[in-house]
């Protein structure tokens, strides 16, 4: 039997603690649609900031790509993080209702501080494979739970255009040429480097499933 490649060891190894995000309370009344306009409209804003921090995340990966399409490739989901993501938001924001004002008077909850702050520090201090191992969960863990929760689908659905970005085909498309350049510089590694990779695919799968456990929870500074 041959080796897997990284990512699909990747998501092996990771599938608890992603039938655990599924799971969580934010997804099931996503899911059912009973999410309350509240806990959305945190997690809305925190998204807003984590995107930002994302894209400039992306841009790093980008400045350090080891070939010419990898620049290309990074630089342009930068863009796409930012620019196509913010206005994605900005229509979710009016619909269901944050202000300008409000956006920016809430600072990072501590979850997506930290995240945002993982995600800076393995970008500028690791290395390209491991530096883009920390970001696949974003694409890939998105992709899968917009999946199954279409696959749910409740009439009238509130947060139904939500689940339809992630869940669309054009979304799956990006993952899958993500997936592709990381299993291409995995195939190349060395043992110390695959294990960093993996560790950061893990820890960024947690911060995943803090995101959404923070939003539920409206998570903010204690002080
Ligand atoms: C916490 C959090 N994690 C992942 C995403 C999904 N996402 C954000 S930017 C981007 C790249 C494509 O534009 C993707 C997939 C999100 N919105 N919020």
């Amino acid at each position: 039997m041959s080796t897997p490649c990284f990512t699909d060891a990747a998501w092996q190894r990771n599938l608890p603690l992603f039938n655990a995000t599924l799971a969580l309370p934010f997804n099931r009344e996503l899911a059912a649609g009973t999410l309350s306009r509240e806990r959305f409209q945190h997690y809305m804003i925190q998204d807003a900031h984590y995107l930002v921090a994302f894209g400039r995340s992306l841009a790093v990966a980008a400045a350090k790509a080891d070939d010419a399409d990898g620049v290309v490739q990074f630089a342009k989901a930068a863009e796409e993080a930012v620019v196509v993501e913010r206005a994605l938001h900005d229509g979710f924001m009016r619909e269901y209702a944050v202000s300008a004002a409000q956006f920016e008077a809430t600072p990072l909850s501590p979850v997506c501080h930290h995240y945002v702050h993982y995600l800076q520090s393995m970008g500028w201090s690791r290395s390209y494979p491991v530096a883009l191992a920390a970001l696949l969960p974003c694409f890939w863990i998105y992709a899968e739970v917009g999946r199954a929760i279409l696959a749910e689908a409740r009439p009238n659905n509130p947060y139904q255009s939500w689940v339809d970005t992630y869940a669309g085909d054009e979304f799956h498309a990006l993952v899958a040429r993500v997936r592709a350049t990381i299993d291409q510089l995995a195939a190349q590694a060395d043992a110390r480097t695959l294990e960093a990779m993996h560790q950061a695919y893990t820890d960024a799968a947690r911060l995943e499933w803090m995101f959404w456990d923070s939003a539920y929870r409206l998570g903010q500074w204690p002080c």
